[in-house]
């Protein structure tokens, strides 16, 4: 008789994550998983201002450190440096554009795989993901700001990560550009890249994601799909009314 195939880890394992500032409980004790059995999928973390969304994803990138708590990547603890999250298959959009304002499109992209091998290929596949070929030697400064989103996805996409974190990918966006946004996501789940998002865009979250994550000061107070998520009284009374201006 043959044994089970061993289950695969996944792809980001938040335990018990505890994270203070002075004397401010930011997160206590937050669980939570993305792309279990090293899945795809697209999990939200959504919950009012000043919930701990951000603080998650600047635990998971090591740049605040936690009390307690442990951050695993494919069942292995999270190092802290950005380049070898990358190297682990983790890249991240800021709040902000974190763009190169002095460089062109193709030179913010290829900031991540400058000196790698294939760097010209697999940048020029992410302008084409983004549909950003005609804007490659333009200054991102140049740009409206639609456009440098983009930009800003296109150079997290370019070293194939197998972990995406998305903060806030459709803040300032309009409806066209957030439908865009949706199709580019799903295309990069099915190309098998689970993505974990921070987003107030209730619509955008609740089209795009398979699980919905609520945080309220600084705890997971709810999870499911967006169904179970939306159809939960509490959760819509405190949070999405709040959250969906
Ligand atoms: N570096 C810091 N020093 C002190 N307090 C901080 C720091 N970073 C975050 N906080 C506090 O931690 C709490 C969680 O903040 P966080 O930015 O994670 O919330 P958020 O859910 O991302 O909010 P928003 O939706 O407004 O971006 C807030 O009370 C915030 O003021």
């Amino acid at each position: 008789m043959s044994s089970p195939a061993p289950t695969l880890p996944p792809r980001l394992e938040v335990s018990g994550l505890t994270v203070t500032f002075g004397g401010l409980t930011a997160l206590d004790g937050v669980d939570l998983t993305v792309g279990a059995a090293a899945e795809a999928e697209t999990v939200a973390l959504i919950g009012p201002n000043g919930a701990g969304k951000t603080t998650v994803f600047n635990a998971v990138c090591g740049l605040v450190r936690p009390s307690t708590g442990s951050v695993l990547l494919d069942g292995l603890a999270a190092p802290t440096s950005p380049t070898r999250l990358l190297d682990r298959g983790l890249a991240r959009t800021l709040q902000g554009l974190g763009l190169f304002t002095g460089l062109t499109v193709l030179e913010n992209v290829l900031v991540p795989v400058a000196g790698a091998a294939g760097a010209a290929e697999t940048a020029a596949a992410a302008l084409a993901r983004l549909d950003l070929q005609g804007d490659a030697a333009t200054p991102v400064d140049a740009l409206p700001y639609p456009v440098r989103k983009r930009v800003a996805l296109a150079r997290a996409l370019v070293a194939r990560p197998r972990l995406l974190l998305l903060d806030e990918p459709a803040g300032g966006l309009g409806s066209e550009d957030i439908a865009a946004l949706a199709g580019v996501v799903r295309d990069v789940v099915a190309d098998g890249c689970a993505v974990l998002l921070v987003e107030h865009h209730v619509d955008f979250v609740m089209d795009v994601a398979d699980r919905v994550v609520v945080l309220d000061f600084g705890r997971v107070v709810a999870s499911g799909t967006p169904d179970e998520v939306r159809a939960d009284p509490a959760v819509e009374a405190a949070y999405l009314g709040l959250v969906a201006a």
